[in-house]
């Protein structure tokens, strides 16, 4: 606009003096024109003042508790303990009943359970409730009712077995109210139980029933102002039963739209969440009237989790908070930290250490941008260093190079530049924590930097944002790799460029909706550890970073009975494992499936060195075999043979998956032909691993699954002569049936025998389990009589199976060998080439007493695995349908 405005003046100016006469005066008179406008851009568009004075204040916090006036002595307000001497067996896990599979409130709920690390079953409405209890124990520790209508309408049956399954068990009910369909409808009664419903009113202000023992992390003296979102549902009623636990009023905003304004109107008279204590029927149930959209509920369910399991479902309320200040000396000149950042760092810091008991700042630096400001900056740097001992110092690198990208030399004198900085400025360094510049190396695991890591700093923890995924945040784990505790991390929002309020979205205003029960509070609130990356440019310029953990911790303290806690990396990484030991074994993804990962993965390598199938078993069934057959094909190739344990490279199911991605492609040739050839490795105890499947998935969620099936009562027997010919001790000692049949009383090594010997028979048990993470259609069931006596129309359907290309026809390629008994591959040169003396030997029949034994010990299994195969592209086996005829049902 202003400079369409210029133009057009500019314009007019030079016609008027082209047209009238020329004086000296009318020179004059231009260039002192010309000049102010000249200054006037240069002030208005270059120097652009509005940044500095922005600079000249950074917002002050601002958070004050506003305790509710009735509360006598809040200091008496102690939290609520739930946890129940009673021998309850709950189990940590929530049934939760959606609308609809995929509709938005019941997602949200399912999200927020999971934040909490709660197991979820979720069931539509329309399905059947899924079976409750485990004999003693109950499954679900709380139902949740996305909309308590359901419950109210189930079917006779249905209800009738909730309600037997939540008094049997003490199991409670957690629901949330959704006004009727019918927009008349603003009042309802709920019939036997006392209670009337009014919906959709707009309410403004909350406040909490103090004297309710529901409370445990809310501490319920505070009041929250402003108007609440959406429309609301409240409850009255009059039967002791009740309690309310909080209270609201009718919005001054509805008010104004005509309602006559009552003077108790205005009062905190309209109860938002109650508790029925179960005197109607047994059941205590907390009912909310509005979802969990407005953040005192994800709180107030927090607590309703905690009180109806009688402490089963509920976290610890301390919490531990560190907070990192990433990239000192790296900002670029202009948007760093001048010497009164650094006091204002230092005076937050003791304020904040009132607070959270041991707080300090870690400050991670790059020692190769010291100095690098403006002169205001580099005094800044200078301050930073003359109070070098009140904060925690970690290491970057260098020049906050990124790891994956350099060569090992490069990155060791990278790290040896930073050390050789901090020695020669007197920084006392804690080595044992470090943080990768953008996430390099931590994950996708870079086993280089791991290991310089060690090497040069001691390194026992860091942290990162992506593992497994940056999103969801709640997601976010940790785990443990090379010795190094990987712990989860959270951005709190303020990124390298949140600068000044205006930069953060919806300025000061949106910052403050974060804390105050947004995003960063959620952070806090939902995980006992957080720890928080800022950077340095959020210390300097308006100060974010202070403002928001000043502003952070207030509010927790007004709002909740949370201790706040800091403690140094080391120890916080022991503290999150023995918090979450399930979560120290790391889960690898494929970097190339994640476009944040591949960013962080090295150009030399590739994710080509993965299987696209994989023959996992079981053990017995032919699986080498068809290993041999594969790689007949010149457009299959196997992994290269291990140095323990031969043809199988056994990553998935043991101790090896720990030594990481590397390790495990480094097996994989490099495709000659990259969408021709497939890479396939066989390891024939993955089909029976509890954790095989999920961690397959995790890796290589596209790959084809191939599993042989065989009479389990011949793969038991075969594999018992498979340890004998191995020399095992225990089975030349102890004959099959003794094996087979022994009781609790036999030796431990005779045990353990029996269950490896016959477990991996347990088909259907283990099916099930692949079907959990693999679909049907990717899975391909070969039966092992077929691989023995045809294999060359076993090996046609499997190629169709894989597409692979060209489908060759293998009556060239195997040929049954009479000496052997069983068919060897052709070469090229026409030999013949069969399995070892290991494959396919000699052992003395089973005698009719055991193999009738084993019958009855696989029969239900094996009727189940009847049903299970109709969901893949197979017949059922001569040998199983045999075996379902001869032993009557029952008799198991
Ligand atoms: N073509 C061919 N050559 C040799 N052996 C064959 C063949 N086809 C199937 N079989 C049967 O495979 C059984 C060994 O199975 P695995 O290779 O899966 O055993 S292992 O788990 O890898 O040890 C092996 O079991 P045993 O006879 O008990 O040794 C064989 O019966």
């Amino acid at each position: 606009m202003l400079k369409r405005e210029l133009i057009r003046f500019f314009g007019s100016l030079t016609r008027w003096f082209s047209f009238k006469h020329r004086s000296l005066l009318r020179t004059l008179l231009l260039i002192l024109a010309l000049s102010v406008v000249t200054s006037f851009y240069f002030v208005y568009y270059v120097m652009q003042p509005p940044r500095l004075s922005q600079k000249a204040q950074p917002p002050v916090p601002h958070i004050r508790c506003l305790s509710d006036p009735d509360l006598v002595n809040p200091e008496l307000q102690a939290p609520g303990k739930h946890k129940s001497s009673e021998r309850l067996q709950l189990a940590h896990r929530a049934l939760l009943v959606v609308e609809a599979p995929n509709s938005r409130n019941g997602r949200k709920l399912k999200h927020f359970l999971n934040s909490l690390r709660i197991e979820v079953k979720v069931v539509s409405k329309s399905k059947t409730i899924p079976s409750l209890s485990n004999k003693k124990s109950a499954r679900y520790a709380v139902i949740v009712f996305e909309n308590y209508n359901s419950y109210l309408k189930l079917d006779s049956w249905n209800r009738q077995l909730i309600d037997k399954y939540c008094r049997d068990y003490h199991v409670g009910i957690v629901g949330f109210i959704r006004p009727p369909r019918e927009d008349g409808t603003h009042v309802s009664h709920i019939d036997g139980y006392h209670l009337t419903l009014q919906y959709r009113l707009e309410l403004e202000d909350m406040k909490l029933n103090f004297d309710s023992y529901v409370w445990r992390v809310l501490k319920p003296g505070e009041v929250w102002k402003g108007f609440l979102p959406g429309k609301w549902s409240v409850f009255h009623s009059n039967h002791s039963t009740y309690q309310n636990l909080a209270y609201s009023r009718l919005s001054s905003r509805y008010l104004e739209f005509g309602v006559s304004e009552d003077s108790h109107l205005k009062g905190f008279k309209f109860v938002t969440a109650v508790m029925d204590k179960g005197e109607i029927d047994g059941i205590p149930k907390i009912l909310f009237g509005y979802d969990l959209n407005f953040w005192l509920h994800t709180v107030m369910m927090m607590d309703t989790l905690s009180y109806l399991s009688f402490g089963k479902l509920e976290l610890s309320l301390d919490r531990y908070i560190q907070v990192d200040v990433d990239d000192i000396f790296v900002g670029k000149e202009g948007i760093r930290m001048t010497v009164d950042d650094v006091e204002a760092l230092v005076s937050t810091q003791d304020r904040l250490q009132k607070d959270v008991d041991g707080f300090l700042f870690n400050l991670g630096y790059s020692g190769g941008f010291y100095l690098s400001g403006n002169d205001e900056e580099d005094e800044g740097d200078k301050k930073l260093l003359d109070y070098r001992n009140k904060f925690r110092w970690f290491s970057h690198m260098w020049k906050h190079e990124q790891p994956h990208k350099f060569s090992v030399e490069y990155v060791e004198n990278s790290m040896r530049l930073n050390k050789a900085f901090a020695e020669e400025h007197k920084i006392l360094v804690y080595g044992q924590y470090t943080v990768a510049p953008h996430h390099s190396g931590v994950y996708p695991v870079h086993e280089p930097m791991y290991k310089l890591w060690k090497e040069v700093w001691g390194v026992k923890t860091t942290s990162t944002e992506e593992y497994p995924k940056l999103m969801p945040a709640w997601q976010r784990r940790g785990f443990i790799h090379s010795g190094v505790m990987v712990l989860p991390r959270q951005t709190c929002g303020l990124f390298t460029s949140t600068i000044f309020t205006s930069d953060y979205q919806g300025g000061l205003q949106g910052l403050d909706v974060a804390i105050q029960g947004g995003e960063t509070f959620q952070t806090i609130l939902t995980n006992p550890i957080s720890i928080f990356m800022t950077h340095l440019s959020n210390y300097g310029n308006d100060r974010l970073a202070l403002y928001m953990l000043e502003s952070l911790v207030s509010f927790l303290k007004c709002w909740t009975n949370f201790k706040l806690l800091s403690l140094p990396p080391v120890e916080l990484g022991f503290k999150y494992f023995e918090m979450f030991p399930q979560e120290k074994e790391p889960i690898w993804t494929n970097p190339c499936d994640y476009y944040r990962h591949k960013e962080l993965w090295p150009v030399n390598k590739t994710c080509d060195r993965l299987p696209n199938f994989i023959i996992v078993g079981p053990q017995k069934t032919g699986t080498t075999a068809l290993y041999s057959f594969l790689n007949r094909h010149s457009s299959v190739k196997s992994n290269k043979p291990s140095p323990k344990s031969f043809e199988e490279i056994q990553f998935f199911n043991t101790n090896n998956y720990y030594l990481g991605l590397d390790w495990y492609m480094d097996f994989f040739p490099q495709r000659s032909k990259p969408n021709e050839t497939l890479l396939f490795e066989k390891s024939a105890n993955y089909f029976d691993s509890e954790v095989v499947p999920k961690r397959v998935a995790a890796l290589v969620p596209r790959a084809k699954i191939v599993i042989i099936l065989m009479n389990p009562i011949k793969r038991a027997h075969s594999w018992y002569y498979h340890m004998r010919y191995h020399k095992d001790p225990t089975a030349l000692n102890t004959s099959f049936h003794d094996v087979i049949t022994a009781n609790e009383y036999a030796p431990a090594k005779v045990k353990r025998l029996q269950m490896r010997c016959l477990s991996p028979g347990l088909y259907a048990q283990h099916l099930v389990r692949w079907l959990d993470y693999f679909p049907a259609k990717q899975i391909h069931i070969i039966h092992s009589d077929e691989l023995k006596n045809d294999p060359v129309s076993v090996m046609e359907s499997l190629q169709k199976f894989l597409h692979v290309e060209p489908l060759i026809n293998y009556a060239r390629y195997l040929r049954y060998d009479p000496g052997k008994g069983f068919y060897c591959v052709v070469q090229d040169s026409g030999q013949m080439e069969c399995l070892g003396k290991s494959k396919g030997h000699r052992y003395p029949p089973m005698d009719k007493a055991t193999e009738r034994y084993l019958r009855r010990y696989y029969k239900k299994n094996n009727t189940n695995l009847s049903k299970l195969l109709s969901s893949f592209n197979t017949e059922v086996p001569e040998w199983l349908r045999q075996d379902l005829k001869e032993i009557p049902a029952g008799k198991s």
